[in-house]
């Protein structure tokens, strides 16, 4: 059942279009993502946590929503706005439309307006707070509510598992410290059979050093990283002990526990093709990505990190590796989830760089 409804940008533009999901009024940073496929993986990948996500590839909704796609089990994105939306899903794992999944989950969308200039206005100004509403308040009480609403900073909170859990292995016991983590990671080790124990973002140094870990993956999250300080610390404690990967939110944490810098970037990377430069071997992989912070360059000098890899759309940083303790991090996505699977090889890297340090420190004990 399609209404009329309105989204309203902090900078006085209005788009008027037709309602779907939940009919609630929503505000929340808009941001774009521009994957050809994989809505119902977007939707449901906490890092959109607070966000309202606007999808710049025009039909949406039309292969519906499956029960194996899903990143988490309920979806964080506080609103969903799309060219076109289909009602009637054709496909043969399609268990219901995208109209129903999200009024289920009481998130508003908004369909019918013109995406590509919403997308252009966010490219030229930068990401704004945006109001999705059915009233018709008068524009200036909504702006003022707008700009009274600040952005939340507790995302990684809300997306975090409250309590730890093992999903059982025979390989490599990996502590996965679950900032609002997408399956996709849990998914690739697991393919690898290793012993997973999910953690909380604040569970501390001293309880992850208890569980003896091989490794540590720091995940994906939402938010601004230095919103979770707790984490920062865990890290700067870990680091040279255990072995870390970092993805995303992840990586941005292992470089501000390191010393080096983060920043907002004007509208940031979020979609399925993103050529990222491997500065050690050369090669160039399409990546998945979905991020708004970035690592700042200059701000590695001194830390004992070294860049990696490099996004070649406007030479942002992508990768670290540390030059003297086992840890590297990716900015973009391995697990991809959706979008290209170029880079899933990380994971076995995670794992060799495990085996190689175990029998680094082997060595060192009997010589
Ligand atoms: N996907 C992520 O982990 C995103 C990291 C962080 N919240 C950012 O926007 O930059």
């Amino acid at each position: 059942m399609l209404f009329k409804r309105q989204l309203v940008l902090e900078d006085g533009t209005i788009f008027v279009g037709d309602g779907f999901g939940s009919d609630r009024s929503i505000s929340g940073e808009v941001v774009f993502n521009t994957s050809m496929t994989g809505y119902q993986e977007i939707i449901t990948d906490p890092s959109y946590c607070g966000q309202i996500v606007t999808l710049t590839y025009p039909l949406i909704g039309n292969y519906g929503v499956n029960r194996d796609d899903f990143e988490t089990v309920a979806p964080f994105i506080n609103g969903l706005i799309v060219r076109e939306m289909s009602e009637y899903p054709s496909n043969f794992r399609s268990d219901e439309n995208l109209d129903n999944f999200l009024r289920a989950h009481d998130i508003p969308g908004l369909s019918g307006i013109d995406t590509r200039k919403l997308t252009r206005i966010i490219r030229n100004y930068g990401t704004m707070k945006g109001y999705i509403t059915n009233s018709d308040q008068p524009l200036d009480s909504i702006l003022q509510k707008l700009k009274q609403t600040p952005l939340r900073n507790d995302q990684v909170k809300q997306t975090s598992t409250v309590k730890p859990y093992i999903v059982p292995g025979r390989g490599l016991r990996i502590v996965l410290v679950d900032f609002g983590m997408k399956h996709g990671i849990l998914r690739e080790l697991t393919k690898r059979n290793s012993h997973v124990t999910v953690v909380p973002y604040n569970y501390g140094a001293e309880n992850i050093l208890r569980l003896k870990p091989d490794g540590i993956m720091l995940t994906n999250g939402p938010g601004d990283p230095k919103d979770v300080p707790e984490a920062i610390e865990m890290i700067k404690e870990v680091i040279g002990t255990i072995p870390i990967f970092g993805i995303c939110l992840g990586h941005q944490l292992l470089a501000l526990a390191c010393g080096a810098e983060t920043e907002k970037l004007k509208f940031g990377h979020r979609g399925g093709n993103h050529p990222v430069k491997d500065l050690e071997n050369g090669k160039t992989y399409l990546t998945s990505q979905n991020h708004g912070y970035a690592v700042v360059k200059q701000s590695l000098a001194n830390t004992g990190l070294q860049l990696t890899q490099v996004a070649l759309n406007d030479q942002t940083v992508e990768g670290i590796r540390h030059l003297t303790y086992p840890a590297f991090s990716v900015q973009y996505h391995p697990e991809s989830s959706p979008g290209p699977e170029d880079t899933n090889y990380l994971f076995d890297d995670f794992l060799t760089m495990i085996k190689n340090y175990q029998k680094r420190s082997e060595e060192i004990i009997y010589a």
